[in-house]
């Protein structure tokens, strides 16, 4: 970016949904990185999941929080649990039988919150796990957790065009370990992105580099310290504390990183962003 003139990011208001994990643990293993013999602490995951809380409501942004449940050790990771574009609410459908009751407790919140344009969907379908809003298509994520089929029922149930990507690395497992939007547009073309090209396939990887001529390309070491999970609000991008490297390239683009420590969610395979459901209207 030597040279090139960074233009001016601007952040904008969102609203968020969490849940607190005070029934965190890794009990079982359905991801290269949860370790159920390794020690973990629900106290620790939730002194660093209030910070993270904090720190967006200190950026002006809105949290909502739903209840935890007992017996639901990985109901931390909202963001798995819903797309919600233009106030248009698509559940989800986990593919472990461990985490499957999660999606109705998120639904029964959504309808008692007002939001009567729900579906529940018929195929598997990790919600922003796998999916990722540019303002103009639904970035769809497959190859370890959502269903292919589900890219299309998402496209139909929400009205917005789905593109799919394949993903290979199984410690990249879902979307957004890989990809995250850094400013949305309602013309693709502006929308910036910043991913990892190595999780993804060869062909899925020449989508990206046709749709996103100008994204900032991550390398292994931003996405092995869960770099690509980050939150951004369009100027803000909440990073793991690890992400120092990412964060200052994406400085050099007018971004502002913010980093959290999320290492004790980051035992069950999660980061800022698992954490993070966006209610979009
Ligand atoms: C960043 N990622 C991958 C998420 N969107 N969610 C984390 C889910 C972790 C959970 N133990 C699982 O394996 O489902």
């Amino acid at each position: 970016m030597q040279g090139e003139v960074v233009p001016p990011r601007v952040p904008t208001p969102r609203r968020y949904l969490m849940c607190p994990p005070r029934y965190f643990a890794v009990d079982y293993a359905i991801n290269p990185w949860m370790d159920p013999s390794k020690p973990v602490s629900a106290d620790v995951a939730v002194a660093q999941w209030t910070e993270l809380r904090d720190t967006y409501r200190r950026l002006g942004h809105t949290v909502e929080e739903i209840d935890p449940q007992p017996g639901l050790p990985d109901m931390v990771f909202a963001a798995n649990s819903g797309t919600v574009v233009d106030g248009r609410v698509l559940g989800s459908r986990f593919r472990a039988p461990q985490r499957t009751a999660e999606a109705e407790h998120f639904r029964r919140w959504f309808l008692e919150h007002g939001y009567r344009d729900l579906t529940m969907p018929e195929k598997i379908n990790e919600a922003e796990g796998d999916f990722a809003w540019t303002g103009r298509v639904l970035l769809a994520g497959t190859g370890f957790r959502t269903d292919p089929a589900a890219h299309a029922e998402a496209q139909e149930v929400l009205g917005v065009p789905v593109v799919s990507l394949q993903l290979i690395d199984p410690r990249y497992y879902h979307l957004d370990t890989a990809l995250f939007v850094l400013a949305e547009a309602t013309d693709t073309a502006t929308a910036q992105i910043v991913y990892y090209p190595d999780a993804f396939s060869p062909g899925s990887q020449r989508v990206l580099r046709r749709m996103f001529p100008d994204a900032v390309l991550a390398t292994a070491a931003d996405a092995e310290c869960f770099g690509l999970n980050g939150v951004s609000d369009g100027r803000n991008v909440v990073l793991p504390v690890e992400a120092t490297d990412l964060g200052a390239r994406l400085a050099e683009r007018g971004y502002e990183p913010v980093y959290v420590d999320i290492s004790e969610l980051r035992k069950a395979g999660g980061g800022p962003k698992c954490c993070t459901l966006e209610i979009r209207k």
